[in-house]
């Protein structure tokens, strides 16, 4: 059977757990907001600016690929760029079929121009607010759940921990470190994360991307999260290949035995180094071995990518068709951090429905 096409996809509900707003900016956007400041970038439209941030992330390491997010969180230092940023990124996630995401950013970054980050995370929640409504009035309703992130080389960690416990109830619905990852542990955060545990809330950890299982492990062992940014790195405690009888040691085993979700992001994970290709990506792998396995962007700008793309490139690259996408749909839907009900709701009112139509 020939592979499914993108265009397909697209028709199709999906859901993203990892998908960062300051890494999925319009180029075009960007361009205007930096014209308003003075922010100089490094190409004049959005067709080069958009190959240029594609082409500098594809750098094989984790900190180049970082760098890139200069240009994109310069431009958003206002609450106008804040609030315009977000509504398009619901826009354009509903656009492509999206019906339900969590996107984090970094409210200590947003600072820059005077925000306090009450008043960054306002504007993001109003941002997507409007998004989703005008998404819903064009009948392509998505849901956006906000997870705050704390940058892991920074010191701010409990105090945004805090700040997302307060929104609460506003829209925010996880935690999250992310940045570099090699010399920065997750440990380094263990005060905000067993605050978190005490709140009853939810969190992920970036972790196995740039650096192997130990940081894998303390994300778990030690930190306790949720799920695990990226995880991609696991594979390193499993011998064999796939169809071999693959063998689990103690770690990746205690993983799948919990179901803890891996945030998997195949493109950019090929740009940061940590998979040589699609075809060799750790996906296959940790699919066949039936861990919970979700798909996700990681960053759309710097990827050149979507949902529709990512999953494409795996039916390409796997053989994968609906029953497979179907799959690893509710893997991120019964992986959320929003309440069990909401979740059965979209599962059972949205996904199955389709998915069903798509595989008759
Ligand atoms: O894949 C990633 N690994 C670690 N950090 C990342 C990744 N993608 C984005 N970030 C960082 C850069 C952003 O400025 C920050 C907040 O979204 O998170
Ligand atoms: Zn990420």
């Amino acid at each position: 059977m020939a592979a499914l096409m993108h265009s397909d996809i697209v028709k199709a509900p999906k859901a993203l757990l990892h998908d960062h707003l300051d890494g999925g900016l319009r180029p075009a956007t960007i361009l205007e907001l930096a014209d308003a400041i003075g922010h100089p970038l490094p190409a004049g439209d959005p067709q080069a600016l958009g190959e240029w941030f594609v082409a500098a992330a594809d750098s094989g390491s984790l900190e180049r690929y970082l760098e890139t997010f200069a240009h994109t969180v310069a431009v958003m230092q206002t609450e106008a760029g804040l609030h315009r940023v977000a509504k398009e990124c619901a826009l354009d996630l509903s656009a492509d079929g999206v019906v339900y995401a969590e996107v984090r950013y970094a409210p200590e970054q947003h600072l820059e121009r005077g925000l306090t980050l009450d008043r960054v995370v306002d504007a993001v929640n109003s941002g997507f607010v409007d998004g989703a409504a005008e998404a819903a009035a064009q009948g392509r309703p998505i849901r956006v759940g906000v997870l705050l992130t704390a940058m892991r080389h920074a010191a701010r960690s409990q105090e945004i921990a805090e700040l997302a416990v307060r929104y609460r109830d506003q829209g925010v619905v996880g935690f999250d470190i992310a940045g570099a990852e090699a010399g920065f542990p997750p440990t380094r955060h263990l005060d905000a994360f067993e605050y978190l545990q005490r709140e009853n809330f939810h969190f992920t950890i970036h972790a196995g991307e740039a650096f192997g299982l130990p940081s894998i492990w303390q994300a778990i062992q030690w930190c306790g999260a949720d799920r695990l940014g990226h995880g991609v790195r696991l594979v390193d405690d499993i011998t064999g290949h796939r169809g071999e009888g693959a063998v689990l040691g103690r770690l990746s085993a205690y993983v799948r035995d919990k179901r803890i979700p891996l945030e998997l992001c195949p493109s950019s994970n090929v740009q940061t180094g940590a998979a040589r290709s699609i075809a060799e990506h750790p996906i296959g792998l940790l699919h066949d071995l039936r861990f919970r396995v979700t798909v996700n962007t990681d960053n759309r700008l710097m990827s050149g990518t979507s949902m529709s793309r990512e999953m494409a490139l795996l039916c390409e690259a796997f053989g994968w068709g609906w029953a497979e996408l179907r799959w690893l749909t509710i893997n991120a839907m019964k992986s959320a951090f929003i309440p069990f009900d909401e979740r059965l709701a979209i599962i059972d009112e949205v996904i199955k429905p389709a998915y069903a139509k798509l595989l008759a």
